[in-house]
């Protein structure tokens, strides 16, 4: 996709963030439970929660690293039940994308959190998907599905969680990998991942968040994900760098999730100039935004205003985000016409 010339008044910028379309490539749904939503769930569920009030809750929110905020968010998770929860949860997050002007999201979610609780995966995937179905309807936002597997268990269970999951298998469009990563690289996962891939399901992974370059290369050549999730650990090894921007290989970078889990110490350290500016097909996305501080327009907020990224920038991390969706090819030209139309409109 061609870059356009646009002047962009400076100005216009942070306005331009909000109103361009965009899709979002990497949101864990249970990411997006809402403090006050966990507690409302809690009492209509009747679970007790180890916070006394949702200020309680939201002062847990100081996370040192990956796993700090994995123990918490697990616990969040557990007051979801009935498929009207998960419904709940994914609409609330919806109507978010589309405030924000997301146009496509294609939404993590992690069913053996659920079923290790006792609930049926049935249930975890028709009350997401009623959502996804009432998205496109109501909200004119495109929403699928991507089911992940939790690393730090075995891929015997990831196995059996892909059983459980296959009578529904139209109802989500691929697989990914998330949870705890270092100690637990993508090849442990390589023959659950070719399944999936015989099967026909698109296949992503989280790899080079926290972890080394050497996850990113398995997850590349173990696994043959088409996108990596985070991925920033990439700009470590400039052999790897050339190889994601030839084979044009999307990175999900999660700008808010890297700052609050210390893996860059402030937002104007962060590497997505870098990225973008060695050809990479990188993109913006919350990863999980009622616990890191942002959807996706404060994602591309804060960052530009640390990092000094331009309108052009803002332009090719759209662009990206929809070449990098797994939409098809006349879905994307639409929505880079619409794009355009919208740059053409804040113009000088
Ligand atoms: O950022 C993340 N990394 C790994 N696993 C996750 N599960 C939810 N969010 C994340
Ligand atoms: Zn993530």
């Amino acid at each position: 996709m061609i870059a356009h010339e646009f002047n962009i008044p400076a100005e216009r910028l942070p306005a331009l963030l909000c109103a361009m379309p965009k899709a979002e490539l990497h949101m864990h749904i249970e990411g997006s439970l809402e403090p006050e939503l966990i507690f409302a769930l809690a009492q209509r569920n009747g679970v007790a929660l180890p916070y006394a009030d949702v200020e309680a809750l939201r002062r847990a929110y100081a996370f040192t690293n990956l796993q700090s905020f994995l123990d918490i968010y697990y616990a969040g998770a557990s007051v979801l039940l009935k498929e009207q929860d998960f419904y709940d949860m994914a609409w609330a997050y919806l109507e978010r994308a589309a405030a924000d002007n997301v146009v496509r999201t294609e939404m993590f979610f992690d069913p053996q959190t659920h079923t290790a609780r006792g609930v049926d995966i049935q249930v975890v995937i028709e009350g997401l998907h009623r959502a996804c179905v009432d998205a496109e309807a109501k909200l004119g936002v495109s929403a699928a599905l991507i089911l992940c597997f939790l690393r730090h268990l075995s891929e015997e269970e990831a196995f059996e969680t892909l059983e459980q999951a296959l009578p529904y298998a139209t109802k989500f469009i691929g697989v990914g990998l998330d949870s705890s990563e270092v100690g637990h690289p993508p090849e442990k996962f390589a023959k659950v991942f070719a399944r999936c891939r015989e099967l026909g399901l698109h296949l992503v992974a989280h790899a080079g968040e926290e972890g080394p370059p050497a996850y990113v290369w398995s997850a590349l050549d173990v696994l043959k994900v088409e996108r990596v999730d985070h991925g920033v650990q990439s700009a470590k090894d400039p052999v790897l760098m050339a190889r994601l921007a030839k084979d044009r290989i999307p990175l999900t970078v999660c700008p808010l999730s890297n700052l609050k889990l210390c893996v860059f110490p402030d937002l104007k350290q962060h590497n997505l100039k870098t990225l973008l500016d060695a050809g990479l097909v990188a993109t913006v996305n919350s990863d999980d935004p009622a616990y890191f501080g942002g959807y996706m327009n404060e994602n591309f907020l804060q960052t530009f205003a640390a990092t000094g990224l331009t309108a052009q920038h803002a332009w090719q991390l759209a662009a990206n985000s929809f070449e990098g969706s797994f939409i098809d090819d006349a879905a994307k030209a639409r929505y880079i016409d619409r794009l355009n139309e919208t740059f053409a409109r804040f113009a000088g």
